[in-house]
């Protein structure tokens, strides 16, 4: 059994351990006059009073490892971040911080505008702004953009002309009727009769040019719109000026 001498490190290994525990000799010299009933040797009972090291000053934990916690560096957990800005939690993220140095992409550098914080979620529910002087009819069926580009290539007259032909303003516009009606568009006249039906923007915008020349309305409307390929079969001639007599 242990008297307590077991646990007791021998001068010899106390001294070479001098941050482990108090100097054994420093403590006793206090102790040995509280008690004062004590008998036999005072040196032993002094050391007996001494709480004793743990873990054993010459265990195999203390031997086995030269560190307090039995653990080399590569062990260890790593110590928390030094900066905020390195914290994971997104709570603790300052608003406005930059995202770089957590290896995302700016939301400037995205284009995207920043508002009152960089992580917030731009709103999606407004509408884009409508364009003005712009609106596309729902077409009948079977006048599909496709529906059309299959009958002007099909070989159907839709010239209602022979031939092409030289027309001045006054000529045009005598053809200002629904059932026949040409405009001019960049010094060329097309039957745009045929073209009413199928047209996106509807017949009533389209017969706003009829029997005169619709080049400035057309460009204010749609430039990007290629007359030429869309009304190919349809050309009836070129405008001309009036002759002077
Ligand atoms: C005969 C010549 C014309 C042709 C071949 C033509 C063709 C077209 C085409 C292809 C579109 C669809 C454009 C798109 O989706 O981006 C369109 C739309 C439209 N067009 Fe024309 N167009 C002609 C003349 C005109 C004229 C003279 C007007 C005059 C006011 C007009 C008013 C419109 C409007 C308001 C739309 C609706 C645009 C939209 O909201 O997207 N078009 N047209």
């Amino acid at each position: 059994m242990t008297d307590g001498r077991l646990a007791e490190p021998p001068s010899s290994l106390a001294s070479s351990y001098p941050t482990a525990t108090p100097e054994p000799k420093a403590t006793p010299q206090v102790e040995v006059e509280e008690p004062a009933d004590d008998s036999g040797s005072d040196t032993e009972r002094e050391d007996n009073d001494e709480a004793p090291a743990f873990p054993s000053l010459n265990s195999a934990q203390r031997v086995k490892s030269s560190s307090s916690t039995g653990k080399n560096d590569a062990e260890l957990m790593p110590p928390p971040p030094l900066s905020r800005n390195l914290d994971p939690n997104i709570a603790s993220r300052t608003p406005g911080m930059s995202s770089s140095s957590l290896g995302v992409p700016s939301s400037s550098s995205l284009g995207v505008p920043s508002s009152s914080s960089s992580l917030s979620v731009q709103s999606t529910t407004k509408p884009p702004p409508k364009p003005k002087g712009r609106n596309k009819v729902a077409l009948a069926p079977g006048h599909s953009p496709l529906d059309w580009a299959a009958l002007k290539s099909s070989g159907a007259d839709l010239r209602g002309v022979p031939a092409l032909m030289r027309i001045t303003p006054s000529v045009l516009k005598q053809h200002n009727k629904r059932d026949d009606a040409w405009s001019a568009f960049n010094g060329k006249v097309y039957n745009i009769t045929p073209y009413l039906a199928f047209h996106p923007g509807g017949e009533k915008e389209l017969m706003r040019v009829a029997g005169r020349d619709g080049t400035k309305l057309f460009a204010l409307t749609h430039a990007w719109v290629n007359v030429d390929f869309m009304l190919d079969s349809c050309m009836v001639g070129f405008l001309v000026p009036e002759r002077s007599s």
